[in-house]
């Protein structure tokens, strides 16, 4: 394709999100190697740089698996939930915070963007509680313990709303902190629809290792490229979405139905682009959710 063409097909989207805030949770999943990290960060700032406030959302469930293993420590999930004892914790914390946090934001700045970075407890912008968990077991639901795993109470916007409107590039991981000061690990998935709803975003975009929602999670060539929410609830019953698509589309839901968010994209991070591709082609490249 002519290279001014694909400028041009881009230009109606540039004008329709200018000044509009997209919310990009940033899947552990898809930071897989130097290029595909080095493709999304290019992405991030060339996004702020045509007039949208791109905020991240950062997970990172893969390293730490590798640091609690180092620490001789088993990881254990129940329903996609890491069971997150006192110990476990401090790794995440370590992890997220301490390490793949300050990681994103110097290699934004590498590209030549301004971000900032933050974890949920800084400026209390995850107000979380305790998660109770209950799980069925003989048919019966039982409640499980998942430790220091905290949900969202509420979003405080004050100062991403500083940042975003000094042209900084918030950063956030997904830890928060309850009305004692005592800090929860959260599902990176569910707080970035959680601050995509407080801060009215017009996009919430799951960047992941999966082209998008497949109807055979198996081929590939079955990704769903457009899908309401009423279709994403009947493969939800029928069982075609599974494991950790589960609290994407979940949260999607949310957002859409209850945030006012305007779409959800979930996108391959593995995929060169892929976030420009989706935003700015008619034909997108991963999955898109709409209310309807
Ligand atoms: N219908 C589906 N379409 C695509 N992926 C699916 C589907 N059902 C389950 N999945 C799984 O969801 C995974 C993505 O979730 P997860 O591993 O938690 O990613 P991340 O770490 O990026 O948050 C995929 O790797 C895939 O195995
Ligand atoms: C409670 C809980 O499970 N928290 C997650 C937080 C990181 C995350 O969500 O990372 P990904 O997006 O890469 O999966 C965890 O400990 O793995």
């Amino acid at each position: 394709m002519n290279k001014a063409k694909v400028l041009l097909e881009a230009l109606p989207y540039i004008q329709k999100f200018h000044n509009k805030i997209f919310v990009i949770k940033y899947g552990g999943h898809a930071m897989i190697d130097e290029n595909a990290k080095n493709y999304t960060a290019q992405d991030i700032v060339l996004l702020k740089y045509v007039g949208i406030k791109p905020v991240i959302v950062h997970g990172g469930g893969p390293e730490i698996n590798r640091a609690m293993e180092k620490f001789g420590k088993k990881p254990e999930f129940i329903h996609g939930l890491r069971v997150t004892d006192e110990e476990t914790l401090n790794i995440v914390e370590m992890v997220l915070t301490g390490k793949i946090n300050g990681e994103i934001v110097s290699r934004i700045f590498k590209f030549g963007g301004k971000a900032v970075g933050l974890s949920g407890k800084s400026g209390r912008i995850i107000l979380a509680k305790k998660k109770r968990k209950f799980i069925e077991k003989d048919g019966k639901k039982v409640e499980v313990d998942l430790g220091r795993v905290g949900e969202t109470v509420e979003i405080n916007t004050e100062l991403l709303d500083i940042l975003i409107n000094n042209n900084y590039i918030p950063v956030i991981s997904p830890i928060g902190i309850d009305e004692k000061g005592d800090a929860y690990n959260l599902n990176a998935d569910t707080v970035a629809g959680d601050i995509a709803s407080a801060l009215k975003a017009e996009k919430l975009i799951l960047i992941t290792d999966v082209d998008g929602i497949m109807e055979d999670i198996n081929d590939p060539s079955t990704v769903y490229k457009k899908l309401t929410v009423s279709d994403v609830k009947r493969l939800l019953k029928e069982g075609k979405i599974k494991g950790g698509m589960i609290p994407k589309v979940e949260c999607a839901i949310k957002a859409l139905e209850s945030g006012g968010v305007k779409s959800v994209h979930i996108i391959n991070g593995k995929i060169p682009h892929a976030l420009l591709v989706e935003i700015f082609t008619e034909e997108g490249i991963g999955t898109m959710i709409t209310k309807k």
